[in-house]
């Protein structure tokens, strides 16, 4: 273990994980967008494309779920409730993956989902994101595709749906405009089909590959 980094919010991580990350100088793209936007399916056609790693903050917390983990039952709970886990938790996952994993390219989907998760990941971690990728979608045609996912979610029913839609405009979209703000959004019609949604991601991968980063 290394030593505590003097930081608000940063009393869980280490300077070693920090220092580790800086050395290794991990580059990260924020995903987001509503539940259903299809940050999840986007994600995985940029990894065959533009060699990112792709790491789900809702994946990470499900498998930390099936692990057995003292936290399992609180995540299970907040989940099926449509809630944010609390930033210690999720960023302690996403620090972890970032550094078992030997890319230094980095999708982060679904996080950071509300400004506490914000403001404590770049606190604890000190990564600034490259850009945010946002998937602007209405909530009908969320809905919609939510309900046939079919992946057996607990929280892919009508009613945590309704929840996760409170809480993306109470606390997710507040962050997307904090980015904003910044000038680091690109945001991508995300009511399109699959294909044409790519098409617009990929310009703004390919223009981003082409100044050297
Ligand atoms: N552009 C699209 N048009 C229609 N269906 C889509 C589109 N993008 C994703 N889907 C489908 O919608 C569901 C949710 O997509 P997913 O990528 O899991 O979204 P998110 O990760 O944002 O919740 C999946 O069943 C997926 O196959
Ligand atoms: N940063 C995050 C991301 C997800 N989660 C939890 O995980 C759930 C599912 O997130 P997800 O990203 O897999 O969901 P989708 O937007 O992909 O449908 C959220 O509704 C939250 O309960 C969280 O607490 N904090
Ligand atoms: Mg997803």
């Amino acid at each position: 273990m290394g030593t505590v980094v003097d930081a608000p919010n940063a009393a869980y991580t280490t300077m070693d994980a920090v220092g580790r990350l800086k050395e290794k100088g991990v580059k990260v793209v924020f995903v987001l967008g509503g539940p259903g936007s299809g940050k999840g399916t986007q994600c995985a056609n940029i990894v065959r494309v533009f060699g990112f790693t792709h790491l789900s903050a809702g994946d990470l917390l499900r498998a930390e779920i099936k692990s057995g983990s003292e936290n399992g039952t609180m995540i299970q709970n907040m989940i099926k409730e449509g809630k944010i886990v609390p930033s210690e938790v999720t960023i302690k996952l996403l620090e972890k993956a970032m550094l078992e994993n030997g890319n230094d390219k980095f999708l982060i989907d679904g996080f950071p989902r509300n400004e506490e998760n914000r403001a404590a990941f770049e606190n604890v971690t000190k990564i600034e994101p490259e850009f945010v990728l946002f998937f602007d979608c209405p909530e009908e045609e969320m809905e919609r595709r939510l309900l046939g996912r079919n992946q057996g979610r607990d929280d892919d029913n009508i009613e945590t749906i309704r929840k996760r839609f409170k809480v993306f405009l109470e606390s997710s979209l507040p962050v997307v405009d904090y980015y904003n703000l910044k000038g680091k959004v690109r945001k991508v019609d995300a009511a399109k089909p699959i294909d044409d949604v790519f098409e617009s991601v990929k310009v703004i991968f390919s223009n981003f590959s082409k100044k050297g980063a």
